[in-house]
């Protein structure tokens, strides 16, 4: 392999570890992602089959950059490599050994995230019988729920082992919510990892048919694993047949800033004491950032308390002046104003929009800084804005879709049943509700049930037989030779939805709800099936949308910019209150992971870093400069001293 000569001896010892556990572990840019990568292409040059190898990575973003990089290093050599999210690996798991495993879930179970969630944690709430120990909101309610699965505990474990009187009383709520769930044949994104896991564990010889399949599991960005998918690695490894545990995983302790999804960042300091045949390799050399940048990120990460901080070294020597540049401005507008114009100077030297990245703490922060470069004239694009398939004509639609595929699935139907306005309203639906609960139905079969009409207006029971034949109708449709963007045609042509959008959204916005619904068909062309169609979108994550070629900055959240690099970044709000952000100021834990947050941030770019904070940025307050900031200059006057 002749990229290996372009590898430092830490990267290549790495590489060419033999196979077994290994962890590298090693700062930002110091090539992990690479090495993960050619570790891949050594394993297959050692006689893995591709098919054999799973990557796991953190965006599908990541997995796709990943598997275009193998396939120009070994072109047809690198098919049936698995590249993907733990996310959507354990959906292709699922489709495939759930049906019959698990109470009734069947192979073409929904996905629930948002508001879905929502609805089902807020039911669970209110069919409570004890008093809650306090005030407890929906949001909060799941934010637990979701804590628990993602340390593999059942409502039952909860409720019993659980030392947080809020805990016990939520295990109750996980319960039902869990029992509505199943209900609706909808998995969330927590379950996705936790039933897997259970699966894997109930069922040896699924287990070892995933064992045999997958020989070697790389992931990239461990820091940000969380126990369950830990525990999930663990037991997709164990060595089998002989065959040692082959596990390669890279990660950056500096780098967690996912607790707040549950991840652990002490999973990755463990890593030796999971597995005591482990091989840990450090990696010390910079490809990425000029040094002035890197030492910036030092100042900040040293004062850590809960990682030990490695220094950096640029590997490029080159210029190395004005590498950082700090700027105070009155309000947030003029801070977007100085940045719309340091992006005017760099691009009259000859520098590429897209080689600019404008990063932020909060995703509405957004707001002043497009407004300011719209006046500019300055081409960008804002990385997970309000998705595509957020929009609610979209949602509509691909609610229709989701009844169509998996008729269980009620929150979709109730979402759809009076859209377009067919006689089925709030009361109607209550109704056939109570009904298909009672008979312990679908409520989409409820709808063709004579009974449960007797009870509904004339109008809503018409209404609730039209809906269900036309639901009969697509679901033969979709079984049969129908392709999605067919599909998609005939229910917005035979639902009416079409002919009464103007009632669904205002005039102004009707161009545009016109233009999704064909841009939702020209997605939906790309599919053979339905089920491949919902599964995709399923799995879209906010960081990782369509790459778009077109030459603009790019505007994203520092969460979103993990793993990424541009040559000039712009972050903005070095502010108290703003990074660190106010929620997280109180508590050790919270500015630990703003630091880790801020370290991310300043190790995205190579040529040059511009810091930017405003005393102004709300109104009827005075901010102080972030202590991150302050680091920052106190380190460069010790060094200078
Ligand atoms: N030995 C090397 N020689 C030249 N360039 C390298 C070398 N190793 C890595 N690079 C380059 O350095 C940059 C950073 O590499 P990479 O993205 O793999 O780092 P990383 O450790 O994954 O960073 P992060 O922690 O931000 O994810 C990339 O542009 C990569 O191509
Ligand atoms: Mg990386």
């Amino acid at each position: 392999m002749n990229h290996l000569r372009s590898l430092n001896p830490e990267q290549r010892a790495a590489v060419l570890a033999p196979v077994g556990p290994v962890l590298v572990r090693a700062g930002a840019g110091s090539g992990k992602t690479r090495v993960l990568t050619l570790r891949i292409a050594h394993l297959i040059s050692i006689g893995a089959k591709p098919s054999q190898i799973l990557a796991l990575t953190f965006t599908n973003k990541a997995a796709r950059e990943m598997r275009e990089r193998l396939r120009k290093q070994l072109g047809a050599g690198a098919r049936g490599l698995v590249a993907g999210t733990f996310h959507a690996v354990c959906v292709r798991i699922l489709r495939e050994m759930i049906a019959g495993r698990v109470g009734t879930y069947t192979a073409d179970f929904s996905i629930y995230a948002g508001d879905e969630q929502l609805q089902l944690a807020a039911a669970a709430l209110d069919a409570a019988t004890e008093r809650p120990p306090m005030l407890l909101e929906p949001e909060e309610v799941l934010r637990r729920i979701s804590r628990a699965k993602s340390r593999l505990l059942t409502p039952r474990l909860m409720a019993r082992f659980s030392p947080d009187p809020v805990d016990r009383f939520v295990a109750g709520c996980y319960r039902r919510y869990q029992r509505a769930l199943e209900q609706a044949n909808a998995l969330d994104f927590d379950d996705l990892i936790l039933v897997t896991h259970r699966l894997l564990t109930e069922h040896h010889d699924l287990l070892e048919t995933l064992q045999q399949r997958w020989q070697h599991i790389l992931v990239d960005e461990y820091q940000d694993t969380d126990p369950s998918q830990h525990a999930l690695i663990e037991l997709l490894t164990r060595p089998a047949h002989g065959r040692p545990r082959s596990l390669f995983v890279v990660g950056d302790g500096m780098q967690s800033i996912y607790g707040f999804r549950n991840a652990d960042h002490s999973i990755i300091n463990r890593f030796a004491d999971d597995f005591p045949d482990a091989k840990v390799i450090e990696l010390d050399t910079n490809y990425r950032s000029r040094q002035p940048i890197l030492d910036a990120a030092y100042a900040v990460i040293r004062h850590s308390r809960t990682v030990a901080p490695m220094a950096l070294r640029a590997a490029g020597g080159g210029v190395a002046e004005r590498c950082l540049l700090i700027h105070e401005s009155k309000n947030g507008r003029e801070e977007a104003e100085q940045i719309a114009r340091s992006i005017n100077e760099l691009h009259a030297q000859g520098r590429r929009l897209r080689e600019m990245a404008i990063l932020y703490r909060t995703r509405h922060m957004s707001r002043t800084i497009e407004a300011a470069l719209r006046h500019a004239r300055i081409a960008y694009n804002v990385r997970g804005g309000v998705g595509f398939y957020d929009r609610a004509v979209v949602r509509d639609v691909l609610a229709y879709l989701r009844v169509i595929a998996n008729p269980a699935d009620n929150l979709s139907l109730v979402r759809i049943a009076n859209v377009p306005a067919r006689g089925l309203g709030g009361q109607a639906i209550a109704h056939l509700s109570a009904f298909a609960a009672q008979n312990e139905i679908a409520l989409s079969a409820a709808l063709a049930q004579p009974a449960a009409q007797q009870h509904l207006s004339p109008k809503a029971a018409e209404g609730a037989r039209r809906l269900a034949n036309l639901l009969a109708r697509w679901q033969r449709m979709a079984a049969g030779t129908a392709s999605p963007d067919h599909l998609i045609a005939d229910v917005l042509e035979q639902s009416g939805y079409m002919a009464a959008l103007e009632n669904r959204v205002s005039p102004e916005d009707l161009p545009d709800a016109r233009g999704h619904l064909q841009e939702l068909m020209r997605a939906a062309e790309e599919h053979d099936s339905l089920s491949s169609m919902l599964q995709e979108i399923a799995l879209l994550t906010s960081a990782d949308e369509k790459e778009d070629e077109r030459d603009q900055v790019q505007l994203l959240t520092i969460h979103a910019a993990k793993g990424l690099e541009w040559p000039f970044v712009f972050v903005t709000g070095l502010e108290e209150g703003t990074l660190p952000h106010e929620r997280s100021i109180a508590t050790l834990e919270g500015i630990e992971e703003e630091r880790r947050l801020c370290y991310v941030a300043l190790t995205r770019a190579a040529e040059r870093l511009y810091l930017s904070w405003t005393p102004g940025r709300n109104r009827g307050q005075i901010l102080k400069p972030s202590r991150f900031l302050d680091e920052i200059l106190a380190y460069g006057r010790e060094r200078v001293g």
